[in-house]
């Protein structure tokens, strides 16, 4: 028996639409897989009502499968599903490392990191591993189709996840096919100012990255009182704020110390839109471990 347990995720971060990622230090799901003639799965703790146990529509059901390592795996929620924190990548990237070790398949974490996308892939539509890499690696990831590059930070956030519920399916529909030059330019400048903030654990420079675009941004109006949220979290001394992955947690980063104001700022902020909500002040944390 093998049990792990990995980060709740935070996707794009403004500029780095389906390419950056930044593992949480918390929520977390805690896999346990055991070896079985067949997959069976089941699946306890927040939203698993929500969550498919029929193996094929499971992301961890679907790793099982392309690893060739039928288990029964139990899957302790602590992600809530539709959050926008990487929930569906939370179970993938644990079941992937516990049945890598559990089959003894020697699959290198970068392997794992494409392992686990095709999870992905079986209840978004799209293989992206904007969630698993940074789930599976720790720290801030950038994800293309040839590399995933990852980089250790130490950076203090908070991820603030509304009563609402957005499916990561229904969220890309919204999506623009297509930006402006002036808009891509500012973009890159918003990315490699994100990046080098990160080389430098630099909460100032991270924040002045974290922007949303009109891809990033589109996701904005499935939010009930983000434009509020946003500004709250600003003024409680937040660096920089997005929408975290497609939705409908708000990410915030903040100054060494400043997690608690921006949390409450952020709560106070969807209570007065109406909108119950919770916030996990917490920081860039590292990937998917054994127990
Ligand atoms: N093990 C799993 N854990 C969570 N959701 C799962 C799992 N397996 C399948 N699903 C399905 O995936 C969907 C949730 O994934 P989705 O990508 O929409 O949310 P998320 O992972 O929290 O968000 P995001 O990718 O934006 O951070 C739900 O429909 C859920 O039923
Ligand atoms: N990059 C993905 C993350 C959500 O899984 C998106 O924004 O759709």
């Amino acid at each position: 028996m093998v049990t792990v347990r990995a980060p709740a995720t935070s996707a794009n971060l403004g500029s780095g639409f389906d390419v950056f990622g930044l593992a949480l230090e918390r929520p977390a799901d805690v896999v346990r897989v055991e070896r079985a003639d067949e997959t069976t799965i089941e699946v306890t703790g927040v939203g698993r009502q929500y969550i498919p146990e029929n193996p094929a529509k499971n992301t961890a059901g679907v790793v099982a499968e392309e690893l060739d390592a039928p288990a029964h795996i139990e899957i302790n929620k602590g992600v809530r599903p539709s959050s926008g924190l990487g929930s569906s990548a939370a179970s993938a990237a644990a079941a992937a490392v516990a049945l890598n070790e559990l089959y003894d398949r020697g699959l290198t974490p970068t392997e794992l990191v494409r392992v686990a996308a095709e999870g992905e892939a079986a209840v978004s539509g799209e293989a992206h591993a904007d969630n698993v890499a940074p789930a599976i690696l720790g720290g801030f990831t950038i994800v293309t189709d040839e590399d995933v590059t990852q980089v250790d930070a130490s950076i203090p956030v908070v991820a603030c996840l509304p009563e609402i519920v957005v499916s990561t399916r229904d969220a890309r529909q919204v999506v623009p096919q297509s930006v402006e030059i002036d808009e891509l330019v500012s973009t890159v400048g918003d990315a490699a100012t994100l990046t080098a903030g990160m080389f430098r654990n630099d909460p100032e420079l991270v924040g002045k990255g974290l922007r949303n675009n009109s891809l990033t941004g589109a996701r904005e109006s499935l939010i009930k009182g983000f434009d509020a949220v946003r500004e709250s979290a600003l003024s409680a001394g937040a660096t920089g704020v997005a929408v975290s992955g497609a939705g409908p947690s708000v990410l915030a980063v903040c100054r060494e110390g400043g997690q608690s104001s921006v949390a409450s700022a952020m709560l106070d902020a969807f209570f007065d839109a109406g909108v119950e909500a919770r916030a996990y002040p917490t920081s860039v944390g590292s990937g998917a471990a054994i127990l």
